[in-house]
């Protein structure tokens, strides 16, 4: 996937020219001419000088006017255009980042499932590239720079082959300086990547320390000092690293700039010698002593930019694995459409699952959810439950097996008609910092800001008494982050999120994993009596199934199924009365939390 650097290279170039091109051709233009004008000009006062010097030598006043003019005139050009094209420019970039930074939501969130998301290779590029796509602006022009800089070499080069054809070589000596260079950005770019785990690491810590939710158990259980310190071993140890990795830099850089030195002192005495000879004028050696030291700072210049170019390379690289990495998740093409109703309904046929190639968690399971039926999902924490649902949401693809819609592998349809299809509220639900009514609305886009549909799908979710507990009611602002929004409790974020749940009013599949936990089991028995009469009413048009997951027996007896996993198997599966009857996990469990009521 990592191809050559002067790939990457190219590829970045054309990628930041495409960008700015369509972001703004006007711009783009302005931005390029001022750029290389103002480029042109700095060899050129060079000329202009040694026009001055010789005119002023041989004392012809009207030459001598003529140079001071054009040279104030480079001067001018020399100081001024880079900041006009500045202007030009600094516009483009912020658009070009807007669009990175568009563009990164989109791939993290792009895929269709959540193995991406948890590979430690794939989080750590994306924490490179958050600091890397704002830095869109030194990018673009650094790449302004270098062919202004391209410009100018080609310039001064003619200019020194004119005085003699042997400092034409004078560019060579740049060449130790530049590879050098190239050396030393390698080097720290691997140390970046080296390190990018511990400072994503170092960053969820402070994360940790600096957000409200963690704030009660850290003071708590005393965690601060701790978190501190781990926070404070990370940095070190990062900061470290990369300063480790800065001196060698430097080091590797110092030794190239010493070679280039050496050719400039060559260059100037070899011109001081013919005019010594009579060969050539005062102006000649002024000429030469600029063109030399500019010379210099182009190749200073060239290697400075050189690790701008190699960052945003590296960045467009990053860039493009991340692309790579969504499309290599994206699955087969959808050969079958997602069914209007359930007739058979869901079968997990012979599936195995592993998170990430670790241990398994789900083997061999084989279940057959009935069309139209609710289904109770029972079994100790840690005994994958919730990765069972995550599987029939299609957020992983099986390790081996199959989920069936109706008979047909899921793999076939597209996930994102599937999801369509599917209600869902889980356990670790999102406090969305909206209005109330989008908070709610967004179970349905469509509905978003449907005040009726929020309302109803409140009713449903036995949430409705939440709209007269907020100030403006489905107006209401909700979360910290706004000056004049409103915080919730736990419970109160619950309920919202209930009713987002509900939002769609006939799914093929309702999940409730866990939505309830911070009810108590009378209200939530309540609640999954009103859910499981309505998911009848449901069913009976669509042939959806509801799938509860939950602790708590008292809800669980009343499903149609009930599924009971242990470490990775489904080892029994019946109603309530089924299950009891045969005196197995179920039964030895449901009469535990019996006793524990009594
Ligand atoms: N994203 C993940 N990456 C790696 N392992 C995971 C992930 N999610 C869950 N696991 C592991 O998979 C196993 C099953 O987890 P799962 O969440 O499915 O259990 P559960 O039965 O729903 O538990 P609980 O009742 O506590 O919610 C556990 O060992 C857990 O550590």
């Amino acid at each position: 996937m990592r191809g050559s650097s002067s790939n990457n290279l190219w590829a970045a170039v054309r990628q930041l020219l495409g960008a700015a091109w369509r972001e703004h051709r006007g711009k783009t233009v302005v931005a390029v001419t001022l750029m290389l004008a103002g480029a042109v000009a700095a060899p050129l006062t060079g000329l202009a000088l040694k026009w001055l010097i010789n005119a002023v030598v041989e004392g012809r006043t009207g030459a001598a006017v003529g140079a001071a003019v054009t040279l104030a005139g480079l001067a001018v050009a020399v100081l001024t255009f880079g900041h006009f094209a500045h202007v030009a420019h600094f516009e483009l970039s912020d658009l070009i980042t807007l669009r990175y930074d568009e563009e990164l939501i989109a791939l993290t969130n792009g895929s269709a499932g959540l193995e991406l998301h948890e590979r430690p290779e794939h989080a750590d590029r994306i924490t490179v590239l958050e600091q890397e796509v704002q830095q869109a602006r030194a990018s673009l022009q650094a790449l302004l720079n270098t062919g202004s800089l391209i410009l100018a070499a080609v310039v001064t080069g003619i200019l020194l082959a004119m005085l003699n054809p042997v400092l034409i070589l004078l560019p060579l000596a740049s060449i130790p300086p530049l590879l050098a260079g190239r050396r030393a950005e390698r080097a720290i770019d691997r140390a970046t990547t080296a390190t990018a785990e511990a400072t994503r690491l170092a960053l969820n810590l402070f994360r940790l320390t600096t957000t409200a939710a963690p704030a009660k158990e850290l003071r708590l259980f005393r965690l601060q000092w701790e978190v501190r310190s781990r926070h404070g071993e990370l940095w070190t140890d990062v900061t470290g690293r990369l300063w480790q990795a800065q001196v060698r830099a430097t080091a590797v850089r110092a030794a190239g700039q010493l070679l280039f030195a050496a050719g400039y002192v060559a260059a100037v005495l070899l011109v001081v010698r013919q005019a010594i000879e009579g060969d050539r004028t005062v102006g000649d050696v002024v000429l030469v002593t600029v063109l030399a030291a500019q010379v210099n700072q182009q190749v200073v210049q060239a290697v400075a930019l050189l690790q701008d170019l190699q960052r945003m390379a590296g960045t467009h690289r990053r860039l493009r694995e991340l692309r790579a990495a969504a499309d290599a998740t994206a699955g087969d093409v959808p050969d079958t459409a997602v069914p209007d109703r359930l007739r058979l309904g869901l079968d997990l046929r012979g599936v195995s699952f592993a998170y990430d190639g670790g241990t398994p968690v789900l083997c061999d399971v084989d279940l057959h959810l009935p069309a139209g039926a609710t289904v109770a999902i029972v079994g100790e924490s840690g005994a994958g439950k919730s990765t069972l649902v995550k599987l029939l949401c299609g957020f992983y693809r099986p390790s081996a097996g199959e989920v069936a819609v109706d008979g047909v592998d899921l793999a076939r349809m597209s996930l994102t008609d599937w999801r369509r299809r599917i209600a869902a509220g889980f356990q670790d639900f999102v406090r969305y910092e909206l209005v109330a009514r989008e908070a709610v609305g967004v179970g349905d886009l469509d509905r978003v800001s449907s005040t009726d549909a929020v309302q109803a799908a409140l009713e449903r979710a036995g949430s409705s008494d939440i709209v007269p507990a907020l100030r403006d009611g489905l107006d209401t602002q909700l979360g910290k982050s706004y000056a004049d929004g409103v915080e919730l409790s736990g419970g109160q974020w619950q309920k919202l999120a209930l009713g987002r749940a509900l939002m769609r009013e006939q799914p093929l599949l309702l999940v409730l994993d866990e939505p309830t936990s911070a009810l108590d089991a009378e209200a939530e028995y309540a609640l999954f009596e009103r859910y499981t009469a309505q998911a009848a009413r449901v069913a009976a048009k669509t042939g959806g199934i509801t799938l509860i997951v939950s602790h708590r027996f008292s809800t669980v007896r009343m499903a149609d199924m009930i599924v009971v996993v242990s470490d990775g198997r489904v080892v029994e599966a019946g109603d309530h009365a089924t299950l009891m009857r045969s005196r197995g996990l179920y039964a030895e469990l449901y009469g535990m939390q019996a006793r524990a009521y009594r």
